[in-house]
């Protein structure tokens, strides 16, 4: 792997926590001997807790403004997305500490799940400039479906960013019925319960896909848009997603009902969704969502909103701060063009 960036010497760090994050009661107390260990290196390091849902994205973006280095997002991929989504396109890098419930993310980053151990790891780390994927709410020009009219976004408008994926259908069906107050309790079993809940009675949708200008049309369970490759911590929809390649990568699961999924979820478990004619899967720049009904949606593992959605990925357009043992599989081998990337900031001592 090639370090993108010169790591610079004294780097001015904020650590951006979610209280509420995972099923651990004293992150606050692993962050502080977390800034500690950094602190000892001479990072300039501080730490701000989040009030709200939506806070880490403006918390971040201040941060980039006033010169900060690295904002480590001290969460689960919730933070982590909300924290993105302030730093893209500024010269800040992303960091993350695993303190949140599924924690993809610092799993694709190769880092312990013990916040000591990734503290450590983190020194270590490369600056890499990674794509990220946007997805926004459109106003389809075709007003039908074949002969029925597409859904009009029902819910307000959303345009946000994602680092990992974002899921259209069952799995954001899930998402979006898991309470907190479960997940907190439960953990990730709170979301296999939901899914077997709602698997009974739901039902394949018409959905017409525009991948790069090229219209496919079809009755889908779900689709995962894939900027990385990792899915709920265990299994890869967008096996082949490269994280530099420019591209997004699309898993379409096909089917009426979830009577035959399992059969699915065997193929993706064993990486043969290429054998499975009811998995198709595309590389692209840009996918239009549209459908009769309005469709769920979920970004990196949070409810978002309904289709038609629009999305599309934002090259080289974030830093990341990659630890030795992360996946390479997720980099093209290629050095790539850091252009589009902002410059390195200097910090002011
Ligand atoms: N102070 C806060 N109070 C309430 N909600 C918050 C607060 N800060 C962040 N949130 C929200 O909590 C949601 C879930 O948090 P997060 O993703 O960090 O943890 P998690 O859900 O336990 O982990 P994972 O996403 O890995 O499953 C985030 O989407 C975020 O919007």
């Amino acid at each position: 792997m090639v370090s993108d960036r010169a790591f610079p010497e004294q780097p001015k760090v904020l650590i951006v926590f979610n209280p509420h994050a995972g099923q651990a009661t004293a992150v606050r107390q692993s962050l502080e001997q977390a800034a500690d260990l950094w602190r000892a290196q001479g990072w300039q390091v501080d730490l701000q807790a989040t009030m709200a849902a939506g806070d880490a994205t403006q918390i971040a973006k201040t941060a980039s403004q006033n010169g900060v280095n690295i904002v480590v997002a001290a969460g689960g991929d919730g933070t982590v997305n909300e924290v993105m989504n302030g730093l893209v396109n500024t010269e800040t890098a992303l960091a993350v500490l695993p303190a949140g419930t599924v924690n993809i993310w610092a799993r694709e980053m190769g880092l312990a799940m013990d916040v000591q151990r990734a503290a450590a790891t983190t020194l270590l780390a490369q600056w890499r400039c990674v794509d990220v994927g946007r997805v926004r709410s459109m106003f389809p020009r075709t007003r039908r479906l074949s002969r029925k009219r597409v859904a009009r976004p029902k819910e307000p408008l959303v345009d946000r960013h994602f680092l990992l994926m974002a899921g259209v259908g069952f799995d954001a069906a899930v998402t979006a019925g898991v309470k907190p107050l479960e997940k907190k309790r439960l953990g990730a079993i709170a979301y296999v319960k939901q899914a077997i809940q709602i698997g009974w009675n739901y039902r394949g949708n018409k959905v017409a896909l525009r991948i790069d200008g090229k219209k496919i049309r079809g009755r889908f369970l779900m689709a995962v848009v894939g900027n990385s490759q990792l899915y709920g911590g265990v299994m890869k929809f967008t096996l082949d997603a490269l994280i530099d390649d420019g591209l997004l990568d699309i898993c379409v699961i096909q089917g009426r009902s979830m009577l035959k999924a399992p059969l699915r979820l065997v193929s993706i478990f064993s990486r043969s969704h290429h054998r499975d004619r009811r998995i198709k899967y595309y590389q692209a720049k840009q996918i239009q969502f549209l459908s009769r009904k309005p469709i769920p949606v979920q970004v990196d593992g949070d409810y978002l909103g309904q289709t038609p959605m629009l999305f599309e990925v934002v090259p080289q357009s974030l830093w990341v701060l990659v630890p030795p043992n992360a996946d390479r599989s997720l980099w093209s081998n290629h050095t790539t063009d850091q252009s589009q990337c902002a410059p390195p900031i200097q910090t002011a001592d």
